[in-house]
């Protein structure tokens, strides 16, 4: 999956000057990159949802083999959580989701609504969900935001799981301290433009932290 030479316009405002991105498949595939960079427009083009994804974009799967995990989480307030699985679930695999089978944090929630849900135990729940839909490309936008590190290494493992089964996945963060290197490929946008695209023992090689990337660049 690669991006070659786009341009990104708004109202006139170039958010993205002539970038190229590559996406190792075997890898998370992260996008790094200060807020108002332009990230989330990546992704909303990358997943195609308005049949919007532009020609130099190429090798990204069908939007019907995309899972799109966007950081507004538009759920039911009024539905439990039970129902909101029995909503996702159907969409999932062959066979219905086992409720004996649930992650403890979720079924210690199943007859709460969703609204009484935390943001952080809403984001697991949605997360979780969204992975047990089968899909080629999985993007995640902002996954472990209002998670604490207990989730965060379960989610992660999920992701990894993911990638060990044969699927793509593409998210952004704003940390990155507890992603493997080795299983870690980055893309980092800075100045409307890709600053460093490569592995990340290579971005820590270069920056040693986030906070380093963006001071060596102002
Ligand atoms: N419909 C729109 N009209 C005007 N500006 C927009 C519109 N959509 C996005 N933008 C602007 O484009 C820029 C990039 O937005 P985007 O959401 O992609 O940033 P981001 O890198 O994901 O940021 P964050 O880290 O805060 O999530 C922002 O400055 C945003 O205000």
């Amino acid at each position: 999956m690669k991006i070659e030479n786009f341009n990104l316009t708004i109202n006139q405002d170039l958010l993205l000057d002539n970038v190229s991105i590559f996406f190792e498949d075997e890898k998370l595939n992260l996008i790094l990159g200060r807020n108002g960079v332009g990230k989330t427009m990546l992704l909303d083009l990358i997943s195609n949802l308005d049949n919007n994804r532009p020609s130099n974009f190429y090798d990204f799967p069908d939007s019907r083999q995309i899972i799109y995990h966007s950081q507004g989480l538009p759920f039911i307030a009024e539905a439990t959580v039970k129902d909101t699985i029995a909503l996702i679930g159907d969409l999932s695999k062959d066979s219905p989701l086992v409720f004996e089978d649930l992650p403890g944090r979720i079924k210690s929630n199943l007859a709460k609504p969703f609204g009484a849900l935390s943001m952080g135990e809403r984001r697991y729940l949605t997360i979780w969900l969204f992975l047990q839909i089968e899909r080629e490309l999985y993007i995640f936008d902002e996954p472990f935001a209002n998670l604490d590190l207990g989730v965060v290494a379960d989610i992660l493992s999920l992701f990894y799981d993911k990638l060990d089964q044969g699927k793509k996945l593409i998210m952004t963060s704003h940390q990155f301290d507890f992603l493997i290197p080795e299983k870690t490929h980055v893309a980092f946008i800075e100045n409307q433009t890709i600053a460093f695209n490569d592995n990340l023992i290579a971005f820590l090689d270069r920056y040693h932290s986030f906070g380093q990337a963006f001071g060596e660049e102002r």
